[in-house]
Order: C-alpha cells, then sequence, then structure tokens
C-alpha cells in the first residue's frame, strides 16, 4: 500500500518534508498541499508534486476521502486546530514542534487522541532519531553508570529580527526539553534562567546567550547555553556525566584537513543539514505506523511535556535567576 499523505504548510521545512516523501522515502506519496500563501503550495506543486490537488484550507485536505494521513507544518500556533481536525478525521498526523504553542492547547490534543483510543500524533522531535543522539542514550543506558549532569549547549549562528526572548524557547531549547527527557527517561521538576553578558550581535528584544538550568525527578542537574547569534556555526553539544565515566554527543561525520600548518575540520550553519538524515529516518518512522492507521515516536503526551516545560522555562526567563518548578499531571494509559 501506498500511503496517501497532505502537507499543509508549504513554507520551508514542508516544502523539505514534502521533498523527502515525493523523492527520497518509500511507501508514501504527496497527493494534497495546503498553505494560508496558496502560491507557496503551488510553488511547491510545481517543484515537487505535480500531481498533488491543492486546496485553499487545511481543513479541506484533511477531509479529502484520498488522504491517509496527514503532515502540519505550518507556524506554530496554527497546529493545534488541524491536529484536533485530523485526530477527528481518525487520519494519522505528524506535526512539527510545537505540538501546540499553549499547554493547554497541547492537552487538549491529548484529551482527543486519548478519547479516540489510539495513537494518531507524531511530534517533530527529529533529534530523537539522530544516529548521534541513538549512540549516546545506548552509552549512557549501558556504559557510565547512573548519570548525574548533562552539560549541553544550543548554537545557532544568527536568528532573524522577529526572534524574540521567549523563542529561545519555544523555538530552540525546545528540543533539548525533548532529548534529555528521552536520553534520561526522566522528568523536569524544576527549571531556572540566568543571563550572561550579552553579545553585541543580539538585537535589541533579543537576550542573548541564555544559560537554563533544568532539574529532573531523578536529581539530574542539566545546563544549557542557547547562543543564537554565535556567529561561527551551527552547534550542537550535549555531554552525559557519570557516576563512573562521561559520554559526548558525536560531531557530525566531516572532512578533516591538514594544510598551512593547521588541522581543520568544517562546522555546519544550518539545522537542515545538521538533522538531514533523522527527518529522513522520523519521516520513515511515521509513514510505516501511518500504513498501520495508527502512530509511533514522540506522542502528544511527550509535546504535552515539553510545552508544560518550556513554560516553566519562559516564565523562569521573566523571573531570572527563580527557580520555577515543574509539576506533571498523571500520564495516560496510552502513553505507557
Ligand atoms: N523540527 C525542526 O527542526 C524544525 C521545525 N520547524 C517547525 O516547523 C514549523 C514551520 O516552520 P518553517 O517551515 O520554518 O516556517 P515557514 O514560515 O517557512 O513556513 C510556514 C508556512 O505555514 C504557512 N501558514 C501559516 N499559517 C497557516 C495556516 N493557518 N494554514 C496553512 N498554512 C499556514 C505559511 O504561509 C508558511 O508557508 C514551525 O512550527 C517550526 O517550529 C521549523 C524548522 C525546523
Ligand atoms: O527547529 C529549529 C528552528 O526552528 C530553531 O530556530 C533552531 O534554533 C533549531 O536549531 C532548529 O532545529
Amino acid at each position: 500500500m501506498t500511503l496517501r499523505i497532505g502537507v499543509i504548510g508549504t513554507g520551508m521545512i514542508g516544502r523539505d518534508h514534502t521533498r523527502r516523501i515525493a523523492q527520497v522515502l518509500a511507501g508514501a506519496e504527496i497527493v494534497a498541499l495546503s498553505d494560508y500563501n496558496p502560491a507557496a503550495a503551488r510553488a511547491v506543486q510545481a517543484d515537487l508534486a505535480p500531481d498533488a490537488m491543492v486546496y485553499d484550507k487545511g481543513e479541506e485536505l484533511i477531509a479529502a476521502d484520498d488522504v491517509d494521513a496527514v503532515l502540519v507544518c505550518s507556524t506554530g500556533s496554527t497546529h493545534e486546530a488541524y491536529v484536533l481536525a485530523a485526530i477527528a478525521a481518525g487520519k494519522p498526523c505528524f506535526c512539527e514542534k510545537p505540538l501546540a504553542t499553549t499547554a493547554e492547547g497541547a492537552k487538549r490534543i491529548v484529551d482527543a487522541e486519548v478519547a479516540a483510543g489510539k495513537r494518531l500524533v507524531q511530534v517533530g522531535f527529529m533529534r530523537r532519531y539522530d544516529a548521534g543522539y541513538q549512540m549516546l542514550k545506548k552509552v549512557v543506558d549501558s556504559q557510565i553508570g547512573t548519570p548525574l549532569m548533562v552539560h549541553a549547549a544550543h548554537r545557532n549562528p544568527t536568528v532573524p529580527e522577529h526572534y524574540v526572548t521567549p523563542m529561545a524557547i519555544h523555538d530552540t531549547l525546545i528540543h533539548e526539553i525533548d532529548v534529555f527527557r528521552w536520553l534520561l527517561d526522566d522528568d523536569y521538576v524544576s527549571a531556572q534562567v540566568v543571563f550572561p553578558r550579552k553579545s553585541s550581535h543580539a538585537h535589541g528584544k533579543l537576550a542573548d546567550p541564555q544559560i537554563v538550568l533544568l532539574e529532573t525527578a531523578k536529581g539530574v542537574r542539566i545546563d544549557v547555553e542557547i547562543f543564537v547569534n554565535c556567529r561561527y556555526g551551527y552547534d550542537i553539544q550535549c555531554q552525559v556525566v557519570g557516576e563512573e565515566g562521561l559520554a559526548n554527543l558525536p560531531e557530525p561525520m566531516n572532512i578533516t584537513t591538514r594544510k598551512n600548518a593547521a588541522l581543520s575540520t568544517p562546522i555546519m550553519t544550518d539545522w537542515k543539514d545538521r538533522f538531514v538524515d533523522s527527518y529522513d529516518v522520523e519521516l520513515a518512522d511515521f509513514i510505516k505506523a501511518a500504513a498501520q492507521g495508527t502512530a509511533s515516536g514522540p506522542s502528544s503526551w511527550d509535546g504535552y511535556v515539553a510545552a508544560i516545560s518550556s513554560d516553566a522555562c519562559v516564565e523562569a526567563q521573566e523571573k531570572t535567576g527563580q527557580i520555577i518548578p515543574i509539576t506533571l499531571p498523571a500520564r495516560p494509559a496510552l502513553y505507557d
């Protein structure tokens, strides 16, 4: 069976996911596209999916008889309504992060999925599918003893003018928030944010860099530097310190040169290149589960917990230096 997929939101990542389904992955085809800006959908149709139908409204795409599964890749604030519509239609849905822009919105999705009685949603937390993080998890689970601390960094070379201080959490740190829960099999109990000296490259409405301190239920302390004007590259660092040793996230594979009395390895500059393989693997996982009428991988519950934890981090930004508690509700059995 070839899974017939409709994509809502054909901007940067919607276009890229359409390309991987149309040109890279097996088992699925793009049959429908929709974007708030119809020209964006038509451009993707022309470039990547000439047989796809273009819909003016995402809701019409979700309801279409020939759409088996949906990819929600539109602006974050629009995700909740589309995911709820996909659940109501009983169609598997891959939703880019964030699942919803509020914890209440994410909870509505969890409640709807629980009422539907089966997993239908996968959230686009692609780092869980990254080969480096997968290797790191194996080592953390088996070789370095009980994890005690994590030191991490999420650095982007630069960000646009509309990227303001809370986006460092909702847009950027959210990847660490999810991947460390998975890596440590743990949840957060508190967050604190402190601001070092501001970079002269950060614009007026952005405090950059930031340091987020998270504490987990098992007592692990995590520090994450978020520095989105670091200039030199896109750099994701993670070191887990355990009782018996420590483990580092591997650097992405790249050519090392020895030239002019220098030893050098290029550093990537774009997150799309850094995680290109993990996007492929996460969507392959979606296609496999959706073909069975369900979903696997990062769940609505993970998206909900990420939203609760993000909200606490934003509050911690606003109350710099204060420790903000994070309390999670009981997890429904659907997500065990
Ligand atoms: N997993 C990851 O690493 C990444 C995830 N993302 C997430 O993907 C989502 C999209 O991001 P980008 O592609 O970078 O943004 P973008 O701005 O390039 O594209 C968003 C598209 O959504 C469309 N849109 C806006 N409102 C809509 C509506 N109501 N219905 C249908 N379409 C609508 C816009 O016209 C635009 O074409 C965001 O939630 C973002 O956080 C983005 C980049 C990386
Ligand atoms: O999701 C992403 C972007 O939206 C975000 O702006 C970047 O900071 C992240 O590194 C990237 O993975």
